[in-house]
């Protein structure tokens, strides 16, 4: 049975990235996805906006729906403060066990959990089933059409609280036009646009910011 573009990502982080070393596993999955194999992990532009934000929310709990390969999953937690905790979302089985040995070979195991399943199932279970209270930092990264239920069923939970900070990827390319319309219409949230590009290309994407006013 012949690899999976994962499994081949997988393998460049294991022979070429520093055991133990979040920045190097973030910069060898570039590397490869630049140079080998494009693949749709938010990338190394996005990322320092992701970065960024992220560091000024300081956050203690975050949530990630779409893990993937547990590219932002490692450039997330390697920001976090050692008590802070990373929970992230995926569905898919073999993408869930692939991020788990990155993450794993990252040694950012400790700050981060990988929930498997479908996110409309597991959202309502943060309270009780994973000990979360409220949340500081969203990252939308899964399945675009899924940003605006999901974004009503953590309002539903009662997972936001004032200020929670709500990031968006992919809002031009592959786009997330009802979210846009959603959120910005929404007198709930502020939104800020902040115009990137694809991860790897230089065709045009942004990220969207929504801080949640409770
Ligand atoms: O389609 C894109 N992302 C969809 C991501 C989906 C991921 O979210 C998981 N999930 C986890 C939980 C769920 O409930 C559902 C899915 C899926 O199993 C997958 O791992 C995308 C596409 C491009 N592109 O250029 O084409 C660029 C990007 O940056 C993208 O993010
Ligand atoms: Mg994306």
């Amino acid at each position: 049975m012949d690899q999976s573009k994962e499994q081949r990502i997988l393998n460049f982080v294991l022979q070429n990235a520093v055991r133990g070393d979040p920045q190097s596993v973030v910069d060898t999955i570039d590397k490869y996805c630049s140079q080998k194999e494009w693949a749709m992990n938010v990338g190394d532009e996005k990322g320092l906006i992701l970065d960024k934000i992220l560091e000024e929310a300081k956050p203690s709990t975050s949530l990630e729906l779409g893990t993937y390969c547990g590219y932002s999953a490692v450039r997330m937690a390697r920001l976090l403060k050692p008590s802070a905790r990373l929970l992230t979302i995926e569905f898919n089985p073999k993408f869930a066990a692939i991020a788990k040995q990155i993450i794993e070979f990252a040694g950012v195991q400790e700050k981060v959990k990988i929930l498997e399943g479908p996110s409309e199932e597991i959202i309502p279970q943060l309270k009780k089933k994973h000990e979360v209270d409220t949340l500081d930092f969203v990252f939308l990264d899964h399945w675009k059409e899924r940003y605006t239920p999901d974004t009503i069923l953590l309002q539903e939970c009662g997972l936001l609280r004032k200020g929670t900070v709500i990031l968006a990827d992919n809002i031009i390319c592959p786009g997330a036009p009802e979210f846009i319309n959603y959120i910005r219409n929404n007198s709930h949230f502020v939104c800020t646009n902040y115009p990137s590009h694809l991860e790897y290309m230089k065709v045009k994407d942004a990220m969207e910011k929504a801080v949640f006013l409770g």
